[in-house]
């Protein structure tokens, strides 16, 4: 039997104290398929991506990917089954750490999976031309990038791995528009040639018709929503 190749959250319930924010929510990301996610603010969007990104752990319910299930959050689930999973957020700021350069941030998880060294500087140079940032750039730290520039470098750092499933929240929402169309072009080349399962959360309802196969809302969490 052939193993089903999603990344799935399957009856996920999340709360912070007495409020319950995902309530029993299974959402199903195909491979090869982009799956918008919308729903008002605070209905628990950013909650399922860190669930789905393996960063915090549900009350009740499990994520599985490719059938497997995950028991844990990130660095307890074996490195070839975390790595298959990637996230980029709104903020690059609040995601990369400033005492390093682009291109040392773009090395990180590959570092953290002890990557040989000339491995992971050709596939640096391989990542930062993906998303063309120039060698001076590269050599930047984060306070001397702007946030385009930055959000790029994040985007190759969640690509250092290929992971099969792309979580992208609000990603492109702080960006101007041609840097915004620049990131999405990357990320859907990407989802293209790897066969990717991505995710998108926006506010921006265009941005999501336009860039998926299909949508689920979650503001209704009290169904379950594949
Ligand atoms: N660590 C936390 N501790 C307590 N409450 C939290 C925590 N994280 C999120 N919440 C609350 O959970 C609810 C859902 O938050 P979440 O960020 O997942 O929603 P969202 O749909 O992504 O919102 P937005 O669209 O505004 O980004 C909110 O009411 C939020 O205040």
């Amino acid at each position: 039997m052939t193993s089903p190749q999603h990344l799935l959250a399957d009856e996920v319930t999340v709360g912070y104290g007495h409020q319950v924010v995902l309530d029993g929510v299974t959402v199903r990301i195909g491979r090869g398929e982009t799956v918008g996610l919308r729903g008002p603010s605070g209905c628990g969007k950013s909650t399922l991506v860190r669930v789905l990104a393996l960063l915090q752990r549900p009350d009740q319910g499990r994520v599985s990917i490719d059938g497997t299930p995950v028991d844990g959050t990130r660095y307890a689930v074996p490195v070839a089954l975390r790595t298959r999973v990637a996230a980029l957020f709104q903020s690059p700021r609040a995601a990369a750490d400033p005492r390093l350069s682009l291109a040392d941030l773009i090395a990180e998880p590959l570092r953290a999976t002890r990557t040989p060294e000339p491995t992971v500087r050709e596939r640096v140079a391989e990542l930062a031309d993906l998303v063309s940032l120039t060698a001076d750039l590269r050599s930047r730290r984060p306070h001397a990038v702007s946030d385009g520039q930055l959000q790029r470098a994040c985007l190759a750092r969640a690509l250092a791995h290929r992971p099969d499933y792309l979580l992208c929240d609000e990603a492109t929402a702080m960006l101007d528009a041609s840097t915004q169309a620049h990131v999405a072009a990357v990320i859907r080349d990407y989802q293209r040639t790897q066969q990717a399962g991505v995710l998108v959360i926006s506010h921006d309802q265009s941005l999501l018709d336009r860039w998926s196969d299909r949508i689920v809302d979650l503001g209704n969490t009290a169904a379950t929503l594949t």
